[in-house]
Order: structure tokens, then sequence, then C-alpha cells
């Protein structure tokens, strides 16, 4: 027999990882994961936005607008930030950390001091906001290398029948 030769490349594996963390995700409108690699390919963090622990994600708002008290963005837990603060207890200098969504910039300042030194990313749907200028500016300032990648395939499929296994 000869080899696979349809298996998903290292980005799409863990950008994949990440998009699956997001889909624990509460936020009715945009869910965000983010897997954070070692220099060997080992993953060290996931996570994905939502409330921090303790915090009823039935009781608090996941509103966009209103007033801002009454909105999920005082509250939410950034992804890349989770995926950070999740990880299994290593230094993460020289790590690299796929996500969904460009980083904004309270991620960023997380991302720049954790010593992360690549931020490979999927979408970058919010890069008009202010937010994203300053972090964009903060993570090239500080030298870390910015990627969008865009996978040779629209989707991985994956099926929980245990006949296709
Ligand atoms: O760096 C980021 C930026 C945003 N998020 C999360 C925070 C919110 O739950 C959503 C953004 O909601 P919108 O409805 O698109 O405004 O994404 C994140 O995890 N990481
Ligand atoms: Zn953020």
């Amino acid at each position: 027999m000869t080899k696979r030769a349809d298996y998903i490349s290292w980005d799409e594996y863990f950008m994949g990882v990440a998009l699956l963390s997001g889909k624990r995700s509460k936020d009715p409108s945009t869910q965000v994961g983010a897997c954070i690699v070692n220099q060997q390919n080992k993953i060290v963090g996931v996570g994905y936005n939502g409330l921090p622990i303790g915090i009823s994600d039935d009781e608090f708002p996941w509103d966009k607008e209103g007033d801002f008290l009454n909105t999920k963005y005082p509250y939410v837990c950034h992804a890349e930030l989770n995926a950070i603060l999740n990880n299994i207890g290593i230094n993460l200098e020289g790590c690299k950390i796929y996500t969904a969504l460009f980083p904004c910039n309270e991620c960023s300042k997380a991302i720049i001091q954790s010593g992360i030194k690549e931020v490979v990313y999927l979408s970058d749907k919010h890069a008009h906001k202010e937010s994203a200028i300053a972090s964009k500016k903060m993570l090239q300032t500080a030298g870390i290398a910015l990627r969008k990648i865009t996978p040779r395939i629209s989707e991985v499929v994956l099926s929980l029948d245990e006949k296709d296994v």
C-alpha cells in the first residue's frame, strides 16, 4: 500500500483545531478559536471566546449593541488570551498562534508578552477597526510574523459515526 496523499497540512491541522475549539463558543455572532503550537509542532494551548470561569453564559449578555454594560464586550475572554492562559504550563517563547480571527489589540499585547513569534490567521474581518490597526502596529513593531493562510481545502468534514473510523 502507498501512503495517503490527501492528508491535511500542518497549517490546515492547526487551524482546524483552532476552528474546532471555536465551536465551543456561545457567542451567537462570532466564534473564535485559537491554537498555540511549539517549535516541535506540538499543540501547547487552545482556547475560544467565552465568559471567564464561574460567570454564567446564560445570565450575561451576548448582545453586540446597546448600553456597553449590556453587551458581551466587557465580559468575553478572547480566544487568543484563553489559549495563552490555558497553555500546558510552559514558556511560550518562539511558539506560533493559529487564530480564526486576527487578534485584537488586547490579545496582541498578551501575545507579545508571552513570547509568541508568529500569528497565523484566517479572517481579518475587523481590519478597518481601530483596535485591529493598533494591533497590527504593535505586532509588527514587536517583530512578530503575521501570516494569513488561504487553505487549499474549504472545509474539513468530521464524521462522529463509529462506522467511519
Ligand atoms: O482578538 C479577538 C477579538 C475578538 N474575539 C471575540 C470577542 C467576541 O466574542 C467576538 C467578536 O464579536 P463581534 O460580534 O464580531 O464583534 O470575537 C476574540 O476571541 N479574539
Ligand atoms: Zn482579543
